[in-house]
């Protein structure tokens, strides 16, 4: 007779309760920027934290959760532009159509780089990962080869925008891709254009 033993834990449930957890550290990370609090109330908040995180630390991975492919695609939890369960990720949430690859998303005041307004790197980080999902979508996979950006108004946090980017040429392992941050009324913000290679050893391990 056989018998199943039941797992020690459910991996995905604790995946989803650290993907609760990143949500929270991201409301945290709000509300350190924009505090208003005494410097007294600082300084307990701060002990807290130094609490929290000595729990958090009493079992440590090496590694954030690895990247995978799953029967609904590519997942990666610990991506800092996509990934769930990283707080440093917006997390961007990308839709691929048959233009390419689409994000509809709204920066934070914990993006804020000149005042009132998203700091270019932090934008610039956004489009090159997009850029990066429509060399897949199109297909193909590669690294950032080159990143070039056009910084055309502000962008605004705390309202919506919008992430789109395409490829549009391939040849051999390079891929050319154009991308915008816009405002929903299609004003453009941001322009990016980068190419992606292919590097040799994902040749034959491009996912669909
Ligand atoms: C197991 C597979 C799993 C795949 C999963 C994919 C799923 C996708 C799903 C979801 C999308 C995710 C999206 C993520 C997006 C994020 C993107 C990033 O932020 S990537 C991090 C930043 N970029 C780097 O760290 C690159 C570091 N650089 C390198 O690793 C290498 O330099 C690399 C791969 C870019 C090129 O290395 P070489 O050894 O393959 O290249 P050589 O053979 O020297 O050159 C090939 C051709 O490319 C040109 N080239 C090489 N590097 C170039 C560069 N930087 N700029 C322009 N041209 C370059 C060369 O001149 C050459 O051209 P000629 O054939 O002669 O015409």
């Amino acid at each position: 007779m056989t018998m199943d033993l039941a797992p020690e834990y459910d991996e995905e449930a604790r995946l989803s309760a650290q993907a609760v957890l990143a949500q929270q550290v991201r409301e945290l990370m709000d509300a350190v920027v924009l505090t208003d609090v005494s410097e007294d109330e600082m300084t307990a908040v701060t002990a807290e934290l130094v609490a929290l995180t000595e729990r958090l630390k009493a079992a440590r991975r090496d590694r954030p959760p690895v990247p995978e492919l799953t029967r609904n695609g590519f997942r990666h939890l610990g991506n800092a532009v996509t990934g769930a369960c990283n707080p440093h990720a917006l997390p961007l949430v990308i839709e691929r159509d048959a233009d390419g690859s689409r994000a509809d998303l709204e920066f934070r005041p914990t993006h804020e780089g000149p005042p009132d307004s998203v700091h270019g790197g932090v934008s610039a980080m956004i489009l090159d990962h997009l850029l990066g999902d429509a060399v897949a979508a199109a297909g193909r996979a590669g690294m950032t080869g080159t990143l070039t950006i056009r910084y055309r108004r502000r962008v605004p946090y705390g309202e919506p925008v919008v992430g789109r980017a395409a490829a549009t040429r391939a040849e051999g392992r390079k891929t050319w891709v154009d991308g915008t941050i816009s405002l929903p009324d299609g004003t453009v913000l941001v322009e990016a254009t980068g190419l992606f290679i292919t590097p040799t050893p994902w040749v034959n391990a491009i996912p669909e």
